[in-house]
């Protein structure tokens, strides 16, 4: 083998680091690797692979090559302390009486009653005090459900439609033991102990429950801390030994911590998976495994644990029954993998060749409207936001690509109005919760039925009306027609005839529909012993469409 061959195996090789071949996340600062070849071959080799491979950093140290990984240094800006900063909230919509009317199921022995108000829930005058100044009136039908089920100490799986109040369905419950039972902060301890542990797969998303959990303990010895990657360790660890009760991270960086021995886990009371089959699909099932398996996380009976899933496919009930206690209670609201009925879907058929123009046309025509533009690549992000800035509309982008300042630059220029477009690949399509979000675009529809449906679950939140418009391109997007036109349907929305026919003239499987269950929604042990409880309208239709989705 030639000596530049050998020389780039030594090279990549030394890259490849701790995070086994997922590269790119959670750096640990440097690490050093050393190969001894001729300087001039050398120096061609570096510009070679500098440019191959972006964010890796070479010197000469006492002649020999050394390989470094750029050391994190963002350090987030200051959270505002004031309160009106911490429970600004966006209004609930027309529809928000509406959810009422969504279809709830409940399986598993003996689920406790469903609440009606939040005074039902019997929470302290703390929590109280929060929920009314977040601006919530009455529970969505996942608090209904969730809250007296994790009030009762059951472990849970719950599949509920977009934008219908997880997030303070699990935190509040478990801020409310924490408090009840005094627990309080502490910095005096080198090892932090959190009795509450809250995995979810993106930064942005784990921001989001930060904050949200940062509101309803507001003014409580209740202290959670965030960490993720993108952001500086040091600062992170900072903020860790302050004292932290719960601790919110994405999986690497979560590892990361405690791998450090500056979190210990023998206090965990609760532990949250949400997202999990976005975690799955993002390769950290491994991750979660070690989680779950740490030194000194207590056993599955030992404490609660609640996951979250937007759909409930085959390897997503096997984690159920590895971390779940065998009497978790099944919860699913609303039709599992739908679409939210107050998103007004459209679909506009093009060539890849009109799109650009199409898409200027419409934001042009929407002013100032908040609109989120998906993409399929991080590169096609980056050069629509460009075209549309050279139109002169404010635009700008997030996807994996850009650093965690940037990413966290685009989304407060975004939430405030500065940029009313926002250029985005799917990594933002799940769980990123932004007010008035009036419009989504799917310049390129994804390639698969889930992420379309969380891409437009950005819009029509809370009961809040929302518009999707879907480039549909016949020559790359025909596998896509037969889920679109169930989605339409489900959804109450016309459907284009042009659509129908394409849905029944193209095959309904390809690279759009991979084998997998998407939107399996069954709780695999009905029919075993397990009653199933069904409320609001009686219909429960994911579970006989079942086959739909193959
Ligand atoms: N009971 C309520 N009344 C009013 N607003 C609420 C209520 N519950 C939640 N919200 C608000 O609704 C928005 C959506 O909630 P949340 O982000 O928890 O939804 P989600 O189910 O996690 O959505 P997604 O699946 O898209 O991530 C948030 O801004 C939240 O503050």
């Amino acid at each position: 083998m030639p000596l530049t061959h050998i020389s780039i195996v030594i090279l990549t090789g030394l890259r490849g680091g701790y995070r086994g071949g997922r590269g790119g996340r959670g750096g640990r600062g440097i690490r050093q690797g050393v190969c001894c070849i001729p300087f001039y071959v050398l120096l061609k080799l570096l510009v070679f692979v500098k440019i191959l491979i972006k964010n890796v950093h070479f010197g000469i140290l006492n002649n020999f090559l050394v390989y470094s990984e750029p050391k994190v240094t963002y350090i987030p800006p200051t959270l505002p302390e004031d309160e009106e900063s911490i429970f600004a909230h966006y209004e609930t919509g027309i529809n928000f009486d509406k959810y009422d009317d969504i279809m709830v199921e409940v399986s598993g022995v003996t689920p406790p009653q469903a609440i009606s108000t939040f005074d039902d829930a019997e929470l302290c005058e703390s929590l109280r005090k929060s929920i009314s100044k977040s601006g919530y009136i009455k529970p969505t039908p996942v608090q209904k459900h969730g809250i007296p089920i994790i009030c009762a100490g059951r472990d849970l799986m719950a599949c509920a439609q977009t934008g219908s109040g997880k997030t303070a369905a699990f935190l509040l419950p478990i801020l409310q033991k924490l408090m009840a039972d005094g627990v309080a902060a502490s910095s005096f301890s080198e090892i932090q102990e959190p009795e509450a542990v809250i995995v979810a797969p993106t930064r942005e998303l784990i921001g989001q429950i930060f904050l949200e959990a940062r509101k309803f303990s507001f003014g409580t010895c209740v202290r959670p801390v965030v960490v993720y990657g993108g952001v500086n360790t040091g600062f992170q660890l900072r903020e860790l030994s302050r004292g932290c009760n719960v601790l919110c991270g994405t999986p690497g960086r979560m590892l990361d911590v405690i791998g450090r021995g500056k979190v210990g886990l023998s206090k965990v009371r609760y532990l949250v998976l949400d997202e999990a089959d976005r975690m799955l699909d993002m390769g950290f099932e491994p991750d979660m495994r070690r989680l779950v398996g740490t030194p000194g996380m207590p056993s599955k009976e030992n404490r609660q644990t609640l996951m979250f899933s937007a759909t409930f496919p085959e390897d997503i009930q096997r984690l159920a029954r590895d971390f779940l206690r065998v009497d978790y209670l099944f919860l699913t609201v609303g039709i599992v993998g739908g679409a939210c009925t107050d998103v007004e879907q459209t679909f506009v058929k093009v060539t890849k060749f009109c799109k650009r123009e199409q898409l200027l046309d419409i934001v042009k025509s929407t002013g100032t409207e908040r609109t989120m533009v998906f993409v399929e690549t991080k590169r096609q992000a980056d050069f629509i936001a460009a075209h549309l800035c050279q139109e002169n509309v404010p635009t700008t982008s997030i996807h994996g690509d850009r650093e965690q300042r940037e990413r966290e630059k685009a989304l407060f220029d975004f939430r405030s109005g500065r940029c009313p477009v926002l250029v985005a690949t799917s990594v933002a399509a799940r769980g990123l919760d932004i007010p008035d979000v009036q419009h989504v675009i799917n310049f390129d529809l994804p390639n698969n039925i889930s992420d379309y449906v969380h891409r437009i679950g950005r819009t029509g939140r809370c009961g809040n009306i929302g518009r999707a418009v879907s480039f549909y391109d016949p020559d790359t997007d025909s596998p896509l027609a037969h889920s679109l036109v169930t989605i339409l349907a489900k959804a109450q929305q016309e459907v284009p005839s042009w659509l129908e026919e394409s849905a029944f003239s193209s095959p309904s499987i390809g690279k759009f529909n991979p084998p997998r269950k998407d939107f399996a929604a069954l709780d695999s042990r009905k029919g075993e012993l397990f009653p199933v409880n069904v409320s609001s309208r009686p219909a429960f239709q994911a579970a006989t469409d079942e086959e739909e989705w193959e």
